[in-house]
């Protein structure tokens, strides 16, 4: 049994996590969450929720799950959320083509065709490897589940594949309720779905899982954070691209001396990498155990311009990506824009000023042949950019001859022939701006059992989970020495008691004292509360701490404080 197997055994008997759907055979992908696990990946959540809502301002919005398919083709990921997919010829089971290369030979596949992938296939003669058999062509397959909305044909949309889009979307609402002042963060935490070709490593590839996503709105060119001096000197271990690519390990650095030097691309990334490492020590992953590895150029989405991952190290699957923090750029909101035909830039107040502009409109003589369906998402592209963007547009034209757009996953090339431009005087006090959007983007259930497996301690003569007070689902544990004398009454009164000040609290009096100190310790019970002879004659009870296994007497008027204020951080 290797850690993995020890704390799924362990998540499995004592109701952390069970297999979805078991007693119809199980599908991989999916995972229920038991009693203890709830309150756990709750109490992960309540953390995010104070660091990034309570300290930071963010506010949080829930939004459908069920998306229709303009969004998800305005974002790109009807045409991109793929994963390149390979067949085995003889069983008929699919693998990952990437994955497959990749677990047998030492080949980077992240920018390589479809025809490349199965190139590579070809040459170093892979094959299936649960019968050995023969792979066939390499395809594109779509991440998202497919729905219909309504009743018949209905219409047509997709399982969100993440929470990110639905804030975009509403971002002209969001902008309104933050009074249209930069920057500005916006939070969603909940269920993402990604129809994973071959989910083989349980918890860590789901198909269904949780995300908690920040979108954090920023003036394009002020990217500076207001913060950022509060955590320049936090030194952090750090895999930049060039190292990577140099085959050089982690260097540890201050986040002042990673900006400075152009390794991590502003100030306001660097800040959230500040924030995720506090997110993460605080629910008690192993600091040792984090590292911040940027995103190779060719790894990154053609849109980001900067993209750093917090991994987080397992035994079994060594480092795995648990949040991605990226500047998205103003792709996401651009392309909305443009699908749309909504307005989804700021007003950004300036000093009165009479400045150049341009009325840029498409020569549709020339442009409906040309673009056919996307002219109408040009002309909206073009009537919503500001001044800056329309002096850029014809300053490029201007010097090259013609100029190329991106809207969402399509670009297009405009010559002079196509549009129609011309210069007017305008008097502006400051002026529209699309946001550039920065995201940290966290995977709850990744993180989840990185934690349980972190906590996870072995000793002589016991296992048991090592999880922070404030972060363990069950706080404490009330046993009657016997049973007998009106102990177990008592013992039930205190742990009525705790509940009733809103601390989780558990009552238990089968078997020995000492197994039941066991099975508390196994679920990573902080303290053990025993009621026994002494209770009777001074109102004490016995407080026995499940890491040092160490007893203190504590009156039990004063347990609700004492445990207080060891459970609490604030
Ligand atoms: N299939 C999944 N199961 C569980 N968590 C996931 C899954 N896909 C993504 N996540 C989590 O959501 C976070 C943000 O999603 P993102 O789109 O950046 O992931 P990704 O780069 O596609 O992940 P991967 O490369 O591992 O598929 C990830 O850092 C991860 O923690």
């Amino acid at each position: 049994m290797d850690l993995y197997d020890k704390v799924m055994d362990l998540a499995k008997r004592r109701g952390y996590l069970w297999s979805s759907f078991e007693i119809y055979g199980g599908i991989a992908g999916f995972v229920d969450y038991g009693p203890l696990g709830c309150l756990l990946k709750n109490n992960i959540i309540n953390k995010f929720r104070e660091r990034f809502i309570v300290k930071e301002g963010f506010y949080e919005i829930e939004s459908p799950t069920v998306t229709p398919y303009e969004v998800l083709k305005a974002s790109g990921h009807v045409d991109n959320f793929t994963d390149p997919i390979v067949e085995c010829k003889n069983c008929l089971e699919n693998f990952r083509a990437d994955h497959i290369i990749e677990e047998q030979v030492d080949i980077d596949t992240e920018s390589l065709s479809l025809k490349e992938l199965e190139e590579v296939i070809k040459k170093y003669n892979i094959r299936c490897p649960k019968c050995g058999g023969e792979f066939g062509e390499v395809k594109k397959f779509n991440l998202m589940f497919v729905t219909s909305i309504g009743p018949g044909k209905g219409r047509r949309g997709f399982l969100r594949p993440e929470t990110a889009q639905g804030i975009f979307i509403q971002f002209k609402r969001l902008a309104q309720f933050f009074r249209n002042k930069l920057p500005f963060g916006v939070v969603q935490i909940g269920k993402s779905y990604r129809n994973e070709i071959s989910p083989r490593q349980g918890v860590i590839r789901l198909r269904e899982f949780t995300q908690a996503e920040i979108e954090y709105f920023v003036h394009p060119e002020k990217k500076e954070h207001e913060k950022f001096d509060e955590v320049k000197d936090l030194i952090l271990p750090l895999l930049p691209a060039e190292h990577q690519l140099e085959g050089k390990g982690i260097i540890k650095m201050s986040l002042g001396e990673a900006v400075d030097k152009g390794i991590i691309r502003h100030q306001t990334i660097a800040y959230f990498m500040a924030q995720t490492m506090k997110f993460l020590e605080e629910i008690g992953i192993d600091r040792e155990k984090i590292r911040f590895r940027q995103h190779l150029p060719n790894e990154m989405a053609h849109y980001a311009i900067d993209c750093w991952d917090a991994e987080i190290y397992t035994e079994r699957f060594g480092w795995i990506e648990c949040v991605g923090i990226a500047d998205r750029t103003d792709y996401d909101l651009k392309s909305h824009m443009a699908h749309s035909g909504e307005d989804l830039s700021v007003f950004v107040e300036g000093e009165e000023r009479e400045v150049e502009d341009y009325e840029i409109e498409l020569n549709y003589k020339v442009v409906g042949k040309i673009f056919k369906k996307d002219t109408k998402v040009i002309e909206s592209y073009l009537k919503n950019l500001g001044v800056s963007d329309k002096e850029k547009l014809v300053k490029e034209l201007n010097e090259k001859g013609e100029v190329e757009i991106c809207i969402g996953d399509k670009s297009f090339k405009l010559t002079n022939e196509h549009l129609k431009i011309e210069k007017v005087k305008r008097v502006i006090k400051g002026e529209k701006v699309v946001p550039h959007v920065i995201e940290p983007s966290f995977g709850i259930d990744r993180i989840f059992y990185c934690l349980l497996e972190h906590s996870y301690r072995e000793e002589e003569d016991r296992a048991y989970l090592d999880l922070k007070p404030e972060i363990a689902p069950i706080k404490a544990y009330v046993f009657p020495l016997v049973n007998r004398e009106g102990m177990p009454e008592l013992a039930k009164r205190i742990r009525d008691m705790l509940r009733e000040n809103k601390i989780i609290a558990e009552y238990d009096d089968s078997g020995a004292i000492g197994r039941r100190y066991m099975r508390a310790d196994e679920i990573g019970v902080p303290f053990c509360i025993t009621v026994d002879g002494q209770t009777l004659k001074d109102n004490t009870v016995t407080v026995r701490d499940r890491n040092t296994r160490e007893q203190e007497r504590v009156k039990i008027e004063e347990l609700v404080d004492y445990l207080r204020s060891k459970i609490s951080s604030l």
